[in-house]
Formats: C-alpha cells, sequence, structure tokens
C-alpha cells in the first residue's frame, strides 16, 4: 500500500497543481496533506480533492508536519512530495516509487533534472536536500529529532538512512521544478526565509 504524505505551509496557489496529478494516479492508495498552520486557503484548496486532510493548528514545521502525516498514514510505502512541485507527471511518481516497490532500495531521493537553471542548480549542488522521497514505513520509525527538525528533515532522514545501512537510490526527475521562496514571498522575505532554512539545515547537521 503506498501513502503520499504532502507537509503544505500557505500553497493555496500550488497545491491544487499537485493534487489533480496525484489523483489520477491509481498506484496511490491515500494521499495525506498536512495543512501546516497555513494562514491562506491552503486547507480548502486542498479539500478539492480526495485527500485524507491533517489540521495542524498552528505552524510547526515540515519536520513536525511530515511526522504527523506519517502517523495519520497506512502505506507500507510512504511517498514525501513538496506541495509547491511544478510539472509533476505519474511517470515522475512511478519512476520515484518504483526501486522501492522492486525492493531495490530502501529509500529513493527524487532529483529535479532538465526543469528550471536555478533550481537544477541547486539540486545538483545539494541533491541530499531533497523533499522528493519514497521510503518503507519501517525505516521510519524511531528518527532522532524529527519533530524539531523543521527544514533539517532531510538531513535527520539521510542520517537515519546512513546509521541504519539503508539502501538509496538517487532518481532523475525530468523537467521538473519547485517554486524558489523568493517567487512566493518576494525577494527580501523569500531571502530571509532562505536563511532560517539553511540555519535548520545547519543546526541538524552539526
Ligand atoms: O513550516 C513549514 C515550511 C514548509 N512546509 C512545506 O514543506 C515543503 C517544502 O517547503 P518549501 O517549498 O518552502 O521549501 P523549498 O523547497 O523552497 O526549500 C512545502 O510543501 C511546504 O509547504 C511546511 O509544511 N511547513
Ligand atoms: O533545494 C534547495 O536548496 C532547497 C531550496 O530550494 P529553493 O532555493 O527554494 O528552490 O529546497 C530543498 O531543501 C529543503 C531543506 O532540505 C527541503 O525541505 C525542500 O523539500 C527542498 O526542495
Amino acid at each position: 500500500m503506498i501513502s503520499v504524505v504532502i507537509p503544505a505551509f500557505n500553497e493555496e496557489k500550488n497545491i491544487g497543481r499537485v493534487l489533480s496529478v496525484l489523483e489520477t494516479i491509481d498506484l496511490i492508495d491515500e494521499i495525506i496533506v498536512v495543512n501546516d498552520g497555513s494562514t491562506d486557503d491552503t486547507k480548502e484548496q486542498a479539500l478539492k480533492y480526495n485527500v485524507k486532510l491533517v489540521d495542524l493548528p498552528k505552524n510547526q514545521g515540515k519536520g513536525k508536519a511530515l511526522k504527523a502525516g506519517i502517523e495519520n498514514s497506512k502505506g507500507d510505502i510512504i511517498v514525501m512530495l513538496d506541495a509547491d512541485l511544478i510539472g509533476l507527471t505519474e511517470k515522475h511518481f512511478v519512476n520515484l516509487v518504483s526501486p522501492v516497490l522492486k525492493n531495490e532500495a530502501d529509500m529513493t531521493i527524487g532529483i529535479f533534472s532538465g526543469g528550471r537553471k536555478s533550481t537544477d542548480f541547486a539540486q545538483k549542488i545539494a541533491p541530499f536536500l531533497s523533499g522528493q522521497r519514497a521510503i518503507k514505513r519501517q525505516f521510519l520509525e524511531n528518527i532522532e529529532e524529527m519533530e524539531i527538525s523543521r527544514f533539517g528533515v532531510e538531513i535527520a532522514l539521510n542520517r537515519h538512512a546512513e546509521k541504519n545501512k539503508l539502501r538509496v537510490v538517487n532518481v532523475p526527475l525530468e523537467n521538473m521544478s519547485h517554486v524558489m521562496k523568493e517567487e512566493k514571498l518576494g525577494l527580501i522575505r523569500g531571502f530571509y526565509a532562505r536563511l532560517k532554512m539553511y540555519f535548520d539545515i545547519l543546526k541538524m547537521w552539526i
């Protein structure tokens, strides 16, 4: 059984684009959207689709949102996707989940390629930060500090994978991109949000 978990904070403009694609994929058993205390209409937009909604009353960060989504899911394979993807197709989804379904990997990490130069570049230099992942549920238990990690959650996952010797496979996601922070929030607030994200990542790393 495959569960998709999507953490979402103020994604009213983006989440419908992702859910309209996911809703048509037969391989998926359930889609769980975690509304992470959004102050916009993310929740209302998500409820237009066939999803289970986990509604966090206040913003708690990506790590906690993912954890809440996983706790409310049933699948033995969990696929984590960001709510602001651009260009997601069924083929991307199948490519991301297949190595885990075929038991060739315990976790996959999807890497943008051939999409937009800026987002391709970010993932080229730091592919291990990507939020697009499929992972066996059994390996998602007891991940240290996941709930307080905020944007450090990918580092916490990678560390857990290394410690437990998981088989990790990187999967290219051709022509996919996402909406960058500066595009969502404007240059100044976007850049500030980026600095805060790097701080979350560094805190988890050291
Ligand atoms: O406090 C937060 C911050 C982000 N997100 C979600 O986590 C994913 C990745 O966040 P974002 O797109 O801001 O990060 P970027 O990819 O730009 O670094 C998106 O689905 C966000 O809506 C969340 O649930 N809670
Ligand atoms: O790729 C990256 O460097 C960052 C920032 O992306 P943008 O600069 O907003 O395109 O985004 C990723 O990193 C976050 C922290 O690990 C993840 O939570 C996001 O899912 C991922 O897109």
